[in-house]
């Protein structure tokens, strides 16, 4: 569990980024931060691996303040994603796969058959290892980018925006991929996005944050479509979805999320376990 305790960051330019945000993110669950740009979900996101530091509040791992935690340390058994992959550009795939288990000591045969063995869980042929980032289309770097995160084999992987620079069918792949892998391997998920269907597909909790990292609303998706809390909830909830204006309704006891067009979306459920 990921615990956020009245934390604020100021940066050196006197940049209010978050204010006094507080928050319990479960273990083995997927918690999105979606806000619209600049409302402070990366720095957010950054302050649980400390590539940022709080400037007021505490954030605690299972019960752990992450400020008495070395950095670096810290980094190397978090799992990292970011858009765009964030690959190196003259290693191979296989060596940007492996390249913090070997920093930790991984011998290399033993840190190469766990990338491969990683290539197969995110889906990409093992043909592949050998190439370089840009001879990999953008969904396979994505894909390069996940297996890497989890080449740690990390309790925690945070995700910052990890599928916004594909087009919308390779994201919608990745997205559902995501949600397979996550059904396997259970992981504390922080996922950073501004696509509120994205959040409401991928999180069993969605936060909506406001400028300031201030929580407009926290709960589950079915909780947030049914009961907008603000105006500026409705407002985000609505905004992206004019052409399906996702909405709850009641069929036969069940919670049903159906499109504009009354098509049955998906069914919802308040317990995260079951979906
Ligand atoms: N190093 C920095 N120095 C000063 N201000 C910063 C710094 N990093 C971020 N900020 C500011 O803090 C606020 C929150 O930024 P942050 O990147 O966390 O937002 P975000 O919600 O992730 O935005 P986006 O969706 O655009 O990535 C913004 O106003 C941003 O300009």
């Amino acid at each position: 569990m990921i615990e956020f305790r009245g934390v604020g960051k100021r940066f050196a330019d006197g940049t209010d980024a978050v204010i006094d945000f507080s928050l319990v993110m479960p273990s083995h669950r997927v918690t999105v931060l979606v806000g619209s740009s600049g409302s402070g979900k990366t720095t957010i996101l950054r302050m649980i691996n400390r590539m940022v530091d709080a400037t007021v509040g505490t954030v605690e791992i299972d019960g752990e303040d992450v400020a008495t935690l070395e950095p670096v340390q810290l980094r190397r058994r978090i799992g990292y994603v970011m858009q765009s992959g964030g690959l190196l550009p003259h290693r191979r795939v296989l060596d940007n796969i492996t390249t913090v288990p070997r920093l930790n000591g991984m011998g290399r045969a033993e840190a190469d058959e766990r990338g491969l063995s990683l290539m197969d869980t995110v889906g990409l042929d093992r043909t592949l290892a050998r190439r370089y980032p840009h001879q990999l289309s953008g969904g396979q770097q994505q894909r390069v980018g996940v297996a890497r995160g989890l080449a740690v084999d990390p309790n925690i992987l945070l995700m910052d925006e990890p599928f916004g620079a594909v087009d919308p069918i390779v994201r919608a792949d990745l997205q559902a991929e995501l949600l397979r892998l996550q059904r396997d391997i259970g992981k504390t998920v922080v996922f950073v996005t501004h696509d509120i269907d994205e959040a409401f597909l991928l999180g069993d909790q969605v936060v909506i944050l406001s400028t300031g990292g201030v929580i407009a609303q926290q709960g589950t998706p079915a909780e947030i479509l049914a009961n907008p809390a603000s105006d500026f909830v409705a407002d985000f909830v609505g905004a992206d979805r004019g052409r399906r204006a996702l909405r709850v309704v009641e069929q036969d006891g069940r919670r049903v999320v159906v499109d504009g067009d009354g098509r049955a979306a998906g069914v919802l459920t308040d317990d995260p376990a079951a979906r």
